[in-house]
């Protein structure tokens, strides 16, 4: 049947060479399936079928059996009836053509008449049920491999998503495997009904006459042949323009957006994005009418084929009628059938093909699942209720395709009761150290122990329940400021801690967020109505708000500061200050808010370097003081430069 049509490279060959200023851009993440169908010929499509039907109804079976049988037990019937309404038609056409007075003709064709059109009917009927049953199975699988999709996402450990091959699989099950799920339901249910159809016809052929049979396949071949031409040629096009439309899109993009309007413009950059969205656009116009004519000419060929073809029926028919082989009766419903027959073939034809398709992105979800699972970690099953202490014991961190350790054989202690800071220049590890001992990491060298028990044979839920952590790459959730700060503990009813504003006023953010237009309802995303904005250190004081309403044994600040103005910064540390029930660590690069802690680590290149109070390190030296000095001697020069002028 139909030849392969090997893609093009991506990149458009009529793309003039540096007409665009534009850089190359990389694949996306899902090219690679487009590319495989392109390179699979129809028949190869066709020989994994049974496999891919096997894995798309064993998916509808699991999700809904009802809606399963339905959709494909409703579409068998109906074909059954097309055959009886075919066989049905050859009477009535057989009586009708027989000799005698008209009315005699007409009632003797009634009984038949009758069964034709109550199959009609009855197959419609089916048809519509049958329909109906498909269009309530495809949003319960959609919805059930979300489900299975999201469940997974926010079980696997922290570490998966710094693996770039996890990140890149989850991005391709998201974005087309969870899509593909339905239609791979809907594609075999569609398949199922083209080749129902194609069997209900071709029974009724061959039990009206068994030469009708090759006839009916050579006159719908053409046709079928033509449909797979067409769908793999408007693929493969799509497949070599994909990047150019990408590039238009993100062109588009830039030039009607929000966050990018003031650039634009403070550049003047219209004419530069203008000018090469021009050129994208007449490079695509190009193609688009140079695919077009190719699918004319290809359809013209097709048609004109079929329209031979009907033609070779119409002259066997002849001769069969003329040689007394087959009865005028039987050659009409022939007609008939071949119409119907060609329908179901388009119908199947195109089922294969995209089912085909979906199961290779349906694949990507399915081997993410997989691998998503393989990283829920198991954790222990011994209960938490607080600590007295959690001792980190030569712990390391190497994160994944690095060369040296994030965390190098750190060991420290945390009490209730103390504040700890961890210091150090960017890239020391003090993140990923605070990050391990919240449990967000689990050390791939050492040991931390909660209370002396191995923190691996604890229950991670009960663990986690005893951390807040204040991240310095917190994430603007477009919930309204209520439910931004209720977040930290979504689940508490009244339970012990501080309220909304209580939390809110400790970190300074209850006058800003009094000051919105619906006050704690407002809500803190512009895409939606009556959405606002808030400035980068209005939202640090709403995250902090978040931490304190936590109420955590153990708190974990990551430059809780770093956006807050002099005032929020002073509020907020008026409140990590020491607290019998609960255990501070601190991340600040703002040496002046150490100086009270109980004990500071220092750390450069993953390890840690000096340990002690403030007094204790100023007094030794090394790399704390000249951190400290440095920012103060900013300061002491910014202040002494007023009396100098004067
Ligand atoms: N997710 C990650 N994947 C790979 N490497 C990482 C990741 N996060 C951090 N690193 C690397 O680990 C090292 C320690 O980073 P970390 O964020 O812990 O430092 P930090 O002391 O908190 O820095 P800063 O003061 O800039 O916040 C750095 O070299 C950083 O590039």
């Amino acid at each position: 049947m139909a030849g392969v049509i090997h893609p093009r490279p991506p990149s458009d060959p009529e793309e003039p060479a540096g007409e665009t200023t534009l850089p190359e851009l990389v694949d996306p993440h899902w090219m690679h399936r487009a590319t495989e169908l392109a390179h699979t010929g129809f028949w190869s499509v066709a020989r994994r079928l049974p496999a891919l039907i096997r894995e798309a109804i064993s998916l509808a079976w699991a999700t809904s059996r009802r809606d399963t049988a339905a959709s494909l037990g409703l579409n068998v019937a109906a074909g059954v009836l097309t055959t009886l309404g075919l066989l049905a038609t050859t009477g009535v056409l057989h009586q009708l053509f027989a000799a005698g007075p008209t009315p005699d003709r007409i009632r003797a064709a009634l009984p038949a008449l009758t069964l034709a059109a109550a199959a009609v009917a009855g197959r419609g009927a089916l048809t519509i049920a049958a329909g109906w049953a498909q269009a309530r199975l495809v949003p319960q699988i959609n919805f059930t491999v979300e489900r299975r999709l999201f469940e997974t996402t926010s079980a696997v450990e922290l570490a998966a998503f710094d693996d770039a091959g996890f990140a890149e699989e989850m991005d391709r099950a998201r974005d087309r495997g969870l899509v593909e799920a339905g239609s791979l339901v809907n594609d075999t249910v569609n398949l199922v009904t083209g080749v129902v159809g194609v069997i209900a016809t071709a029974t009724a052929v061959t039990i009206i006459h068994p030469l009708l049979l090759p006839c009916l396949v050579v006159a719908a071949a053409p046709e079928a042949v033509t449909a797979v031409r067409m769908a793999r040629r408007q693929h493969v096009d799509w497949l070599a323009r994909i990047t150019r439309r990408r590039r238009k899109w993100m062109l588009g993009d830039l030039m009607a957006n929000r966050h990018t309007a003031a650039e634009i413009r403070a550049y003047q950059m219209r004419d530069f994005l203008l000018s090469e969205y021009h050129l994208m656009t007449r490079l695509e116009t190009r193609a688009e009418l140079r695919l077009a004519r190719a699918q004319t000419i290809t359809r013209a060929i097709g048609l004109s084929v079929t329209g031979v073809a009907t033609f070779g029926l119409y002259a066997v028919l002849g001769t069969l009628l003329v040689g007394g082989v087959v009865a005028l009766a039987a050659a009409a419903t022939a007609l008939l059938a071949l119409q119907s027959a060609r329908t179901s073939l388009r119908t199947a034809i195109f089922a294969t093909n995209s089912l085909y398709e979906d199961a290779l992105y349906y694949q990507d979800y399915r081997d993410f699942l997989d691998r998503a699972t393989r990283r829920i970690p198991a954790g222990g099953h011994l209960p938490v209720d607080g600590f007295t202490r959690i001792d980190v014991e030569r712990v390391s961190l190497r994160y994944p395709d690095t060369d040296s350790a994030a965390v190098d054989e750190v060991s420290l202690t945390v009490r209730r009761g103390e504040v700890i800071a961890l210091v150090g220049e960017n890239g020391s590890g003090k993140t990923t150290l605070a990050k391990l001992i919240a449990g967000l990491y689990r050390p791939t060298g050492g040991t931390i122990r909660w209370d002396g028990v191995d923190a691996a044979e604890l229950d991670p839920r009960q663990t986690a329940a005893q951390v807040a952590v204040m991240s310095q790459d917190w994430w603007r959730f477009p919930f309204t400021a209520r439910q931004n700060i209720r977040v930290g503990r979504h689940d508490r009813a009244g339970g012990p801690g501080p309220s909304v504003e209580t939390a809110a006023r400790d970190a300074a953010a209850h006058d800003m967020i009094s000051e919105l237009p619906f006050g704690y309802d407002t809500l803190l995303d512009r895409q939606f109505k009556d959405g606002q904005d808030l400035s980068g250190g209005q939202w640090q004081r709403l995250v902090a708000a978040r931490g304190l309403y936590r109420d955590a044994r153990l708190l974990i600040c990551d430059e809780p500061s770093a956006a807050l103005d002099a005032r929020a910064e002073h509020a907020l540390f008026q409140h990590l200050r020491r607290h019998p029930d609960r255990a501070v660590v601190l991340i600040t690069h703002r040496l002046a808010n150490v100086r009270h802690a109980d004990r500071i680590f220092v750390m450069d290149h993953g390890r840690l370097v000096q340990s002690g109070d403030h007094d204790t390190l100023m007094a030794q030296g090394g790399l704390y003081r000249e951190l400290f000095e440095l920012q103060a001697a900013g300061y002491l020069a910014g202040s002494a430069e007023p009396a100098a002028e004067s």
